[in-house]
Parts: structure tokens; C-alpha cells; sequence
């Protein structure tokens, strides 16, 4: 764990450079009015028509117990709670116990979900207070859990569903979501879960767990966000003969059809919410990508899994060279496994070849990417043409060649055999860095994990499927096969490991939610009409750099957890700084405003708004 002292040291670093950076006026005219909403408007008084047991009951607005005498008085609530006015502390001393009660993760789940369709406010208290502690329970590993289960589980809707007999109604059902301001819309369809893979409709546990992160971390509006299922049917056999199943009940629309299914839905949302922020979410490939590409230079838009993934795991490599005593511009040369040739890992290699162009300590693009190896499920992409003593591997090599598209071919190693197995590949490449984005466990095997710490002093492994089920290794595993020596991140969650010299090995969460909910807030606050490939590059430039150098010689490379807040704020702030830099922000600053108030200034924060004009009204 690291010390609060010294992070807040290091986050002052990072705020404080934020901070003269936003001095600058970014052009724009003195005459410059201020942000057109006022982001801070939650934090001063919230008047409703709706009276009784409607506010009661709508999880935005009610209070629980908590209600003032004069709302109970003047909006009809008087005799429908409780007569003692408690306030939040007792709500939260009581809702902690009967959370801690329950056994299971799942458990907990259900009783959150329960509780964030009663009452958000004390939801997202519950959740900042013991972000450490709950977010594995409402994100990776337990959200996992919940998704395989979720049509065993539902009790409640929340987020919209559009399905394929939807069609041609999409731009009328938008107007079925009853808030007109929309900041972030986190979209999935369920076509890759995590690494648990076709989950159709139950997906929508992840859009939901993402943006309770983003309203979290993030500091965006719970009454701003829209989780989105998108219902093209399914393609898990067993959800489709699960009488329980609440999704569609067919196969999967593809090509053409799935294709038009998408821009029905993106034309609907982005008439009725133009300035909405769209994360496309768990698309398998190659639609993840199709749909980047088709959409991220016409609305604001980003894939999770290829860009925010990507900038955590960039961010991760980075702090580990640190670690390791080496500056962050020698990445150019790491020699780098990637081991998955999925979204999340093309998005990730991508991440990693931008970056090495961009410190411009490679000649070229392809330098940069020969230094990455990737494999699949058949092993190395490399050349057929050399599996001279297997024809039948050079027939399925060519095969599995012509199915290889644009991205993927440029880490084809060409003076390498094809399909060699991933021991293979570690003994003749000797990696510094192995990366895992498969959704297999095990794949990390023993021999190739012992054998690149027989060449590296300090081995960089990074098993990062989730949820934790579907590690490429354990964190045990990795730091016994390396003698302890591992530099160890995780998609999900693994305890410090004990060694048996006495020391302990720190694990860290490389997970995309130390990058996406900054990106969100840095685009919500800057009005970003596109999402720029820079700002993934200075996301992942400043959690690197939040680290401090004990902390990094211990092999701690991130903040917690519980800081995800405070790093949310840092990325947040530099993204919105990098859209005014690049000229996609649309929001406009006040003279002498500085950008790191504006952000930090427009982070909600769960606290009871009151909702009549009186005195001690809350
Ligand atoms: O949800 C997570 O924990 C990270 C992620 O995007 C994925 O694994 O698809
Ligand atoms: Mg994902």
C-alpha cells in the first residue's frame, strides 16, 4: 500500500504541472464567457415536481431515510419514511454491516446493484469510502461473475436495450430515456465479456460497472450516464437454450446486417445527445476496430479495451523501466511478447509502437514494430514458408495468414517460423516483456515464465486478462518462477505475494479503469468533439509518473485502488488540457481560470442536495 504522504506529494507534482500548463490561455479571446453549464450545479439545490412516494422511489433523488423535516413537509413525504431524520454517516454505519455480512461477492453484487437502484447518492459514498474494498465487487472479478449469472440475478433495468427487433425504431426509443443531458455512454454487445467471451444481453453488467467507476473515479454525473446494450443476439448455446435468458433468442447478425444495426443506434443517440461521449465496450474482433474506425473521426467515441487498455499497460511498461533504473525513452528496447492478437491486444501493441515513434528513438515504424512478437491461439505470427519440416502446418500457416488483417500483419515476423509455441518463442527472442490479452489461464506456462527470468534480472509480467479466472498466470506463479525477481501487474486483482526470502512481491491492477475514467472527464469537461490518439499517449504519461522511487524499487507501479479518484483528477486534467492544445475542445474557459479548478471543480460528489428552498433543508 502505498503511503498517502507521498502519494499526495507525487500528486501535487503532477496537479502543479497541470496547473502552469493551464495558465496558458490556449488562444482563446479575453472575452471568453465560462463553461455553459455549470458543472458544479448538483452541489447546491435540486427542486423536482415530483412529489411522495416518486421521489421515494427515484434512486436519483431519494434520500432514504435522510429526508428533512421541510421536505418531508412541502413534497409529500411526511408519513411515508421512518420519523427519525438520520443522517448519511448512520445510513452508511448500517449499510456496511449488512454488507458485511454477506458471504459471497455475489452476494454483495446483488445487494449493491439493490442499493444503487434505491438510492445513488449513498451508493457512490459507500463506494469512494471503500473504493478498495468494493471495487472488485462491482468491477473485474466479481462484474464477471455477475454477467455469467445475470439472468439468474435480474431483479431491476437499468440502462437501455436496443435490440434486433428495435430495428427502425431506434430514434424514437432514445427519447424513452428520461434525461435530456447524457455526458457518457459506455456501449457493449456482449459479443466478448472480459475474457469469458459471448455473453449476449447478460453483457450489460459491464456498462453498468463501468460507469459507476466513471461516476466514482471519474466525478461524472450518476443522472449523465447510459449504460447501452446492444441486442444482436447470441451466439453461447447455452444462453440460448437457458429458458431465463432474458436476450434475444438467435444467432448473432453479421456483416452487413450487424454493420447498420450499429450506425442505426449511433445515429439515434448522437441526434438526441450530440455531445455524449460513446465507449465502445467487450466488441469482439474485428467489429471493435471496424467501429473505431468507422466512427472515431465523426463523433466522440473510443474502444475501451484497444485504446484505454492500452494506455494502462503502456503506463505500466513505462513505470517498470523505471523501476527497473532505466529511463522511459529506451522502451525501443524492450523486446516485448504479446501473447493474444485480439482487440485488447492489437490495441495494446499499438499503444506500445505509437509511443516508441513518438520518443523518436526508432527510425521508422517498422522498427518499432519488430520489436514486439505476437502470438495467437496457433502460436507466433511468423512465416509459413519456414515450416519446412511440417507441410501441413505450411498449408494451415498460409490459411491462417489470408485471415490475418492489415493490423496484425505488421508483427509478422518474417525470419521467423510460423506458429512457434510461445517457449519457443521466449527462448529464441529472450523477452523483457511478456503481455497476456488472451482470456486463457494457464497460457504464462512454467517453462516459458522460468526461462525469460533466466535471461532478465528483472522479468516484466503482465497477465492481464480478466477477470482474475482467466489470468495467463497467478501472481504466485509468476514471482516463483522468476525467484521473486517479477515485475508483476494483473487485469484483476491478486494479493501481494509473501516470498520466501522474507520480502513481500506487490502486484498492481493494470486495468483500464485507472485510464478511463480521466479520459472521461477530461473530455466531458472540454467539450472534446473527437478523442485524439495524444490523449491516450499523455494519459498513459501520467500515471507512469505517480509513482514515487521507493515505491517503484518496492515494485509498486500505481497508485491503489482507493487513489483511482485522485488519479481520474491528474489524467482528467491533462486530457482537457491536451484538447485545448489540439483544438477539439469546444468548452470555453473564463479568463484566468485554471484548467485543474475546472476539472477537480466539476467532480460530483455523493452529498445530499437539498430539494426545497429552507433552512437546514438537508
Ligand atoms: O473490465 C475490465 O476489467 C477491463 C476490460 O475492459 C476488459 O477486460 O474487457
Ligand atoms: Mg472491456
Amino acid at each position: 500500500m502505498l503511503s498517502s504522504r507521498t502519494l499526495s506529494k507525487n500528486l501535487a507534482s503532477v496537479v502543479r504541472q497541470g496547473r502552469s500548463l493551464a495558465r496558458r490561455n490556449y488562444g482563446l479571446p479575453a472575452s471568453a464567457i465560462g463553461l455553459g453549464t455549470d458543472p458544479r450545479k448538483d452541489k447546491n439545490i435540486q427542486l423536482t415536481p415530483l412529489r411522495g412516494v416518486n421521489i421515494i422511489h427515484d434512486p436519483l433523488l431519494s434520500k432514504g431515510t435522510a429526508f428533512s423535516i421541510a421536505e418531508r413537509e412541502r413534497l409529500s413525504i411526511r408519513g411515508l419514511v421512518p420519523p427519525r431524520c438520520q443522517e448519511m454517516e448512520k445510513q452508511l454505519l448500517r449499510i456496511k454491516r449488512n454488507l458485511d455480512a454477506l458471504e459471497t461477492p455475489l452476494a454483495k453484487f446483488v445487494f449493491l446493484s439493490a442499493l444503487q437502484d434505491r438510492n445513488e447518492t449513498l451508493f457512490y459514498k459507500l463506494l469512494i469510502n471503500y473504493l478498495d474494498e468494493l471495487a472488485g465487487i462491482i468491477y473485474t472479478p466479481t462484474v464477471g461473475e455477475a454477467c455469467l449469472m445475470s439472468h439468474s440475478i435480474y431483479r431491476r433495468s437499468r440502462g437501455m436495450y436496443f435490440s434486433s427487433q428495435d430495428r427502425g425504431a431506434m430514434s424514437a426509443m432514445v427519447h424513452n430515456w428520461p434525461h435530456d443531458e447524457v455526458d457518457v455512454i459506455v456501449v457493449t454487445d456482449g459479443s466478448r465479456v472480459l475474457g469469458l467471451g459471448d455473453l449476449g444481453a447478460n453483457g450489460m453488467q459491464i456498462p453498468i460497472g463501468k460507469l459507476s467507476l466513471y461516476v466514482a473515479a471519474g466525478g461524472i454525473r450518476p443522472r449523465s450516464v447510459l449504460p447501452v446494450v446492444l441486442d444482436v443476439g447470441t451466439n453461447n448455446e447455452s444462453l440460448l437454450h437457458d429458458p431465463l435468458y432474458l436476450g434475444m433468442g438467435h444467432p448473432r447478425l453479421d456483416g452487413e446486417e450487424y454493420y447498420s444495426f450499429v450506425d442505426e443506434w449511433v445515429t439515434a443517440v448522437h441526434s438526441r445527445w450530440p455531445n455524449a461521449l460513446i465507449q465502445f465496450e467487450d466488441f469482439k474482433y474485428p467489429h471493435a476496430y471496424n467501429l473505431l474506425n468507422k466512427y472515431q473521426d465523426k463523433i466522440t467515441c473510443f474502444n475501451d479495451d484497444i485504446q484505454s487498455t492500452s494506455a494502462i499497460t503502456l503506463a505500466g511498461i513505462l513505470a517498470s523501466l523505471k523501476a527497473r533504473g532505466r529511463s522511459q525513452e529506451t522502451l525501443n528496447e524492450e523486446r516485448i511478447i504479446c501473447v493474444g492478437a485480439g482487440s485488447a491486444g492489437v490495441g495494446v501493441c499499438e499503444g506500445i509502437v505509437d509511443a516508441m515513434v513518438a520518443q523518436g528513438r526508432v527510425n521508422s515504424r517498422d522498427e518499432a514494430y519488430s520489436r514486439i512478437w505476437m502470438l495467437d491461439q496457433h502460436g507466433l505470427l511468423g512465416n509459413p514458408a519456414l515450416n519446412t519440416n511440417d507441410p501441413q502446418s505450411i498449408v494451415g500457416g498460409g490459411e491462417r495468414m489470408s485471415k490475418l488483417d492489415e493490423r496484425q500483419k505488421c508483427y509478422v515476423k518474417a525470419d521467423m517460423t510460423d506458429r512457434l509455441s510461445l517457449e519457443e518463442v521466449v527462448e529464441q527472442v529472450k523477452p523483457t516483456v511478456i503481455l497476456g490479452l488472451t482470456g486463457v489461464p494457464g497460457v504464462f506456462s512454467e517453462k516459458a515464465i522460468r526461462t525469460m527470468a533466466k535471461y532478465q534480472e528483472k522479468p516484466i509480467v503482465f497477465p492481464l486478462s480478466n477477470p482474475d479466472t482467466r489470468a495467463e498466470c497467478t501472481a504466485e506463479e509468476a514471482f516463483k518462477w522468476t525467484d521473486g525477481r517479477a515485475i508483476f501487474a494483473s487485469g484483476s486483482p491478486f494479493p501481494d505475494v509473501n516470498l520466501p526470502n522474507g520480502r513481500v512481491g506487490r502486484t498492481n491492477q493494470c486495468n483500464n479503469s485507472y485510464s478511463f475514467p480521466g479520459l472521461g472527464l477530461g473530455i466531458t469537461v472540454s467539450r472534446a468533439s473527437r478523442v485524439t490518439p495524444n490523449m491516450f499517449l499523455e494519459t498513459a504519461k501520467t500515471i507512469a509518473d505517480m509513482a514515487s522511487p521507493q515505491q517503484l524499487k518496492e515494485g509498486t507501479l500505481f497508485p491503489g485502488v482507493h487513489y483511482l479518484r485522485d488519479v481520474a483528477l491528474a489524467v482528467g486534467t491533462r486530457v482537457c488540457e491536451v484538447a485545448f492544445e489540439e483544438g477539439v475542445a469546444t468548452a470555453v474557459l473564463k479568463e484566468g481560470e485554471m484548467l485543474s479548478d475546472v476539472v477537480e471543480g466539476s467532480m460530483f460528489v455523493p452529498e445530499y442536495v437539498p430539494l426545497v428552498h429552507a433552512p437546514n433543508a438537508h
